[in-house]
């Protein structure tokens, strides 16, 4: 059952690297001549032995003295030919799996990405990817041609001798004995070593990305204490592995090398009853020598066996992940509107519906505000219409046009989202703006940057526009990082902008400021907001108020203060707040 899983694994990981399979064929046969060229030292010492006892000349001696050496020349040929190769091949096969896993990762919806625990496809896309290369860089050349040129030897010995053959054999078999012991629980050893490494990872990432919070709150002697926890039972599974594995290896290390223990005394019994030549005899004890090392080099190579399955299953995770399907082919809209008709939806985490019977019209060119209580699924709508997960029932559609039929470009390219975490790369101020229109000219980005009140502070940064921004724009203050994706944003200048809190960040007297400029730069577009400072909201054509996943009641701001109470008592709030400011 373990074979065939390694096996179908292995299958699995050969189809990833069909581009590439004429590289690893070559890499095989090269690492067979090797191999070959290695034994012919062997061979050649045999036949020095059968001249000199047959009493022949010290010249043919030299003849295979040269042929010897011919062969340990070919043998570092080959072998290092095999390496080029099989890595040249490797190194493509992995740069292929890793696109193909970061494709995939565009395609399957947000919420599988969301819901995936941080640091997991960092572990997939770099350790895993990278924990393939010695089965393919290695295993498949070296322990094929470890393998199959000792069979050849071991073929031409039994036709010199069979009861020699077997005798050469002995102990290679009785390693393998031992090593199919030893490694039946490797998998499952693995997998469980896996395990550890992602809580010991997660325990890390989560010590070292809550940092701040461990130290505001001086927690550093709990945490630290999770942390040098993980750290310890790591240490301790492998220490544990390793004294049960430990005794096997020492075992099977030293038996196989030992074939003349079995090969000296069966070769002399034969040898002094005349039912072996001399000449054979030593030939046979020449080249069972040389048969242990292909041997050893082979089973070093089982630990890359038993890793192969949790590599393939973890990378095939992502691979096969779900995916949001999509058309290729571009649709037309016949307007703007966007209509949301009896939806509803559920996270895949959560048990409990988190929108029911989501009925809402954003008319084109307007601004819809959704307010609420917090949790009440104001973002899950916006994120809805964005296209970031489907819809569990009911329908949204865009200018006619069912969300699920629309190409996911061209819905981005509808649609501009801003929320209030919007990564900045590790990039210039001005790259970072430039990702909102990749062809836009230095001065369009200079000009959004202006309109939303960020040319004042990046004026003043050390490089200007050419500062780089930090990874995730840690070199900038998060209402600096706010107003950069809100530029990043109007430069895409997409009909449909979605702003999810997306203010609120920023000062009041900043946020007066960027207000004006977002209303300037998105006139005539669909406008939808999602804002807790209501103030912010007052002149929107629709304000759509939401509780529990519900739609309460919508309307006009005067409408609302008067018809709904929900909305009364958050203004009401709003103002105490104002008021105590
Ligand atoms: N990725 C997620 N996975 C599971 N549940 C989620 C996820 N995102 C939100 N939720 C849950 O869905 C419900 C609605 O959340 P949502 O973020 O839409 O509310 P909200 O009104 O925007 O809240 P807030 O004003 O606090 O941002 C909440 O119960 C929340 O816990």
């Amino acid at each position: 059952m373990k074979g065939k899983k390694t096996l179908s694994s292995f299958a699995i990981l050969w189809r990833w690297a069909e581009a590439y399979h004429s590289g690893f064929l070559s890499a095989v046969i090269f690492a067979i001549l090797g191999v070959a060229c290695g034994m012919v030292p062997y061979f050649c010492i045999g036949s020095i032995i059968r001249l000199l006892l047959n009493g022949e000349g010290i010249q043919y001696c030299l003849t295979w003295c040269t042929l010897a050496f011919a062969g340990y020349i070919g043998k570092i040929i080959f072998s290092t030919l095999s390496t080029a190769v099989s890595h040249t091949a490797t190194f493509h096969t992995l740069r292929d799996i890793r696109k193909a896993l970061l494709r995939k990762l565009s395609r399957v919806p947000m919420g599988t990405i969301l819901d995936t625990p941080s640091g997991q496809y960092k572990t997939t896309i770099i350790d895993r990817v990278e924990g393939m290369e010695p089965t393919l860089a290695h295993l498949i050349p070296e322990m094929t041609s470890n393998l199959l040129v000792p069979i050849i030897v071991a073929i031409y010995i039994f036709v010199l001798d069979w009861r020699m053959g077997i005798a050469s054999f002995v102990t290679t078999v009785i390693g393998l004995a031992i090593i199919s012991k030893s490694t039946k629980t490797y998998a499952i050893r693995w997998e469980g070593a896996v395990k550890i490494g992602h809580s010991m990872a997660n325990a890390i990432v989560e010590y070292i990305g809550g940092i701040q919070v461990v130290k505001a709150f001086s927690q550093s002697a709990g945490s630290y204490k999770r942390y040098a926890d993980a750290v310890e039972d790591n240490a301790n599974y492998y220490v544990d592995w390793m004294r049960d594995s430990q005794k096997y290896m020492c075992m099977w290390q030293s038996i196989i090398p030992s074939v003349l223990v079995v090969v000296l005394p069966i070769g002399l019994i034969l040898w002094s009853n005349g039912s072996l030549l001399s000449v054979d005899f030593l030939t046979i004890v020449v080249l069972s020598l040389g048969l242990t090392g292909p041997v050893v080099s082979a089973m070093s190579f089982v630990d890359d066996l038993a890793v192969i399955g949790i590599n393939v299953r973890e990378i095939s995770s992502i691979m096969d992940a779900p995916e949001l399907i999509r058309p290729d082919q571009p649709v037309s809209f016949q307007n703007q509107e966007i209509i949301l008709e009896h939806v509803t939806f559920f996270y895949n985490s959560k048990d409990e519906e988190v929108l029911h019977d989501i009925n809402l019209r954003i008319t084109p060119g307007t601004v819809t505000a959704l307010v609420g209580p917090s949790g009440s699924g104001k973002s899950t709508i916006a994120k809805l219409i964005a296209g970031f997960w489907d819809i569990t029932g009911g329908k949204i559609t865009l200018g006619g046009v069912d969300l699920k039929k629309i190409p996911l470009d061209q819905l981005n390219q509808q649609i501009a989202y801003v929320s209030q975490d919007n990564y900045l790369f590790d990039r210039t101020v001005r790259e970072n703006i430039r990702m909102g229109r990749l062809d836009a000219t230095d001065e369009e980005v200079e000009f959004v940057a202006k309109v939303t009140g960020c040319d004042s502070f990046i004026q003043v940064l050390s490089q200007g526009y050419d500062t780089v921004c930090g990874g995730g724009g840690g070199h900038l203050s998060g209402g600096e990082k706010q107003r950069i994706s809100i530029a990043r944003a109007m430069l895409k200048n997409a009909p449909i902008v979605i702003l999810d809190e997306a203010t609120a960040s920023i000062d009041p007297e900043n946020e007066a400021v960027i207000q004006r400029a977002i209303s300037a730069l998105t006139k005539g577009k669909t406008l939808i907001v999602i804002a807790h400072r209501l103030s912010t909201i007052v002149d929107a054509d629709n304000i759509v108020v939401i509780e529990r996943g519900k739609i309460v009641d919508q309307g006009k701001q005067e409408e609302l203060i008067e018809n709904c109470p929900l909305y009364a008592q958050m203004w009401k709030a709003h103002l105490g707040t104002q008021d105590s400011r």
